[in-house]
């Protein structure tokens, strides 16, 4: 496992490796670059002093984007489809919305835009809620920077303190029945501070927190419209790490249900 990881890590070094040299010399050609991406930002950047990232500090935030922005997305994804298709009522609800959105498309658009997005009020509620009863980065810690009084105890300096985001989002004091996965309690709810942090908060905040939400109402958009999803074992126990999901995985089909 250990090898196959290290071997893994050596395959993806090299592509990195690849796709940075191009892109620096890219950006030497007469046409330069019409459009920056991450990836001119990162080479472009530079600290007080003047200093650049060099190509091993890229990288590694580079890999630390993709692990970081990769199955937390996709699980969520996997988590609301599992939810839409154990209640009937939100999928259907959560369908006419997408149907009234693409009706109201102009004529001749094709595919989704920011305005589009801004009207999926139902489905933004619909990834809140599976957000909160997944909470799929459940704790994280942080290190006490000075004496902190906290009700009632000090938290010392230099000691490290574990924050778990699910027993927030899991409290029947912020949520009545924390366990129903119901995306309409958000129906003109906005959340006490400190409440909702599926993706943490602070200085710490996670930096793809709006294209996650974007990502995945996409998804769900396309979800919703054409397909259903046929699970092998409905009632599968679940497995917590390291991300919460069913033990099989998920296993079972997408199927499409019209053109
Ligand atoms: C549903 C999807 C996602 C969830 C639930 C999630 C959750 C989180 C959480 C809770 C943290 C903070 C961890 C901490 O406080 O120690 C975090 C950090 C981070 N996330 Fe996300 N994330 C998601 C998607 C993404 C995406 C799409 C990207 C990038 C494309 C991304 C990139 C990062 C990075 C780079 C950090 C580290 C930030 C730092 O330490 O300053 N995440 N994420």
């Amino acid at each position: 496992m250990l090898i196959r990881s290290v071997r893994a890590r050596g395959r993806l070094l090299t592509i990195l490796d690849g796709t940075i040299n191009e892109h620096s010399k890219r950006r030497e050609t007469p046409q330069g670059i019409t459009r920056k991406d991450m990836l001119d930002l990162l080479l472009e950047c530079e600290d007080d002093n003047g200093r650049r990232l060099d190509k091993e500090e890229i990288i590694d935030i580079l890999l630390s984007y993709l692990n970081a922005g990769h199955e937390t997305s996709a699980h969520i994804m996997m988590w609301a489809t599992i939810f839409l298709q154990a209640h009937p009522q939100v999928f259907q609800t959560a369908k006419e919305e997408q149907e009234r959105i693409v009706k109201s498309m102009p004529v001749g658009q094709n595919g989704l835009t920011l305005k589009e997005y801004r009207q999926m009020e139902y489905l933004s509620k619909v990834v809140d809620e599976t957000l909160r009863v997944v909470s799929l980065a459940f704790m994280t810690f942080r290190e006490a920077k000075k004496d902190v009084e906290f009700k009632g105890y000090v938290i010392p300096k230099g000691w490290k303190v574990l924050l778990w985001y699910r027993s927030l989002h899991h409290d029947p004091e912020n949520y009545p029945k924390p366990k129903e996965f119901n995306p309409s309690r958000w129906d003109g709810y906005v959340p006490k501070p400190g409440t909702f942090l599926p993706f943490s908060g602070g200085t710490r905040l996670c930096p793809g927190n709006e294209l996650a939400k974007l990502e995945i109402s996409i998804f769900l958009h396309h979800f919703l419209l054409k397909y259903k999803l046929e699970r092998e074992n409905p009632s599968c126990p679940i497995r917590y790490l390291p991300h919460q999901r069913p033990k099989d995985h998920c296993l079972g089909r997408v199927v499409k249900i019209c053109n």
